[in-house]
């Protein structure tokens, strides 16, 4: 049975105290042993973060990260530092990254590579537009980001990449696909890995639903054939929200 990750990104939102205090009210959280729960905070807190979720089912994610180890790329926040300090997860390729910070398939697979060689587990995004919907080309573009992203990997590295599908249109905006929907995709994610890899090892593979998930439809989006798990942003800034979510993921075990 493949496991089921709940991961929360916070995006550019919460102080300190915030992130600090969201992480006290969650920490008596349990897990069993087929969930998984992530915090994807802003890198300034991360650091803290790691030592707060000691001794606790929950692990923290950074947002993104540089592909190289280290060099003269101002601003930038490298692998070899989140392994550091003890991040286990990061997100890769999220469509905002894609839209406003220029990352690419290319870029996206080299830090899918650069996961790997520091053991952090990476999250990576895929999804289309409205516009690439309504053309019916949401399969073919998916196919082309899934390709990118995992070229070079090996069969296990595949298996341990939890790919996240967020249509574009549904993120932030109260909109979320059909469960029937969100899982064809799905469905069609593991069927290109399937191609790339074996369908033992595409069977192994996690992959998220992305896009106004909330407590309220969490239940219906795992009840479904492929989809196991959620990138939630809004509804994952709450502790009690995130709860919901995480143990709608611990009733299905
Ligand atoms: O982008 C998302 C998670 O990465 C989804 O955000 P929302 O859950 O706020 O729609």
């Amino acid at each position: 049975m493949r496991k089921i990750v709940i991961a929360g990104n916070w995006k550019m939102h919460k102080t300190k105290q915030e992130a600090e205090q969201f992480i006290d009210e969650v920490k008596q959280l349990k897990t069993n042993e087929r969930v998984e729960a992530v915090i994807c905070a802003p890198f300034p807190y991360l650091s803290s973060l790691v030592n707060k979720v000691k001794q606790t089912d929950v692990k923290i994610a950074a947002q993104t990260m540089h592909f190289e180890q280290s060099g003269a790329f101002t601003g930038e926040v490298s692998p070899v530092m989140l392994a550091d300090i003890g991040v286990s997860h990061v997100i890769i390729g999220h469509s905002e990254r894609r839209e406003y910070y220029h990352e690419t398939n290319e870029t996206v697979n080299k830090k899918v590579h650069a996961a790997f060689s520091h053991h952090l587990t990476p999250i990576v995004c895929v999804g289309e537009t409205l516009a690439q919907r309504e053309a019916n080309d949401t399969l073919t573009h998916i196919e082309k980001q899934i390709k990118i992203a995992l070229d070079g990997l090996t069969d296990e590295q595949i298996a341990n990449t939890i790919i996240a599908y967020e249509p574009i249109w549904a993120i932030g905006t109260g909109k979320t696909a059909s469960s029937a929907d969100a899982n064809e995709v799905c469905d069609h994610i593991r069927n290109i890995v399937a191609k790339i890899t074996s369908e033992q090892t595409a069977e192994k593979v996690v992959i998220q639903y992305g896009g106004s998930v909330k407590p309220e439809n969490i239940d219906e989006l795992l009840s479904t054939s492929d989809i196991d798990g959620a990138l939630v942003g809004g509804a994952s800034l709450e502790p009690a929200s995130f709860i919901q979510l995480v143990e709608a993921g611990n009733k299905l075990s």
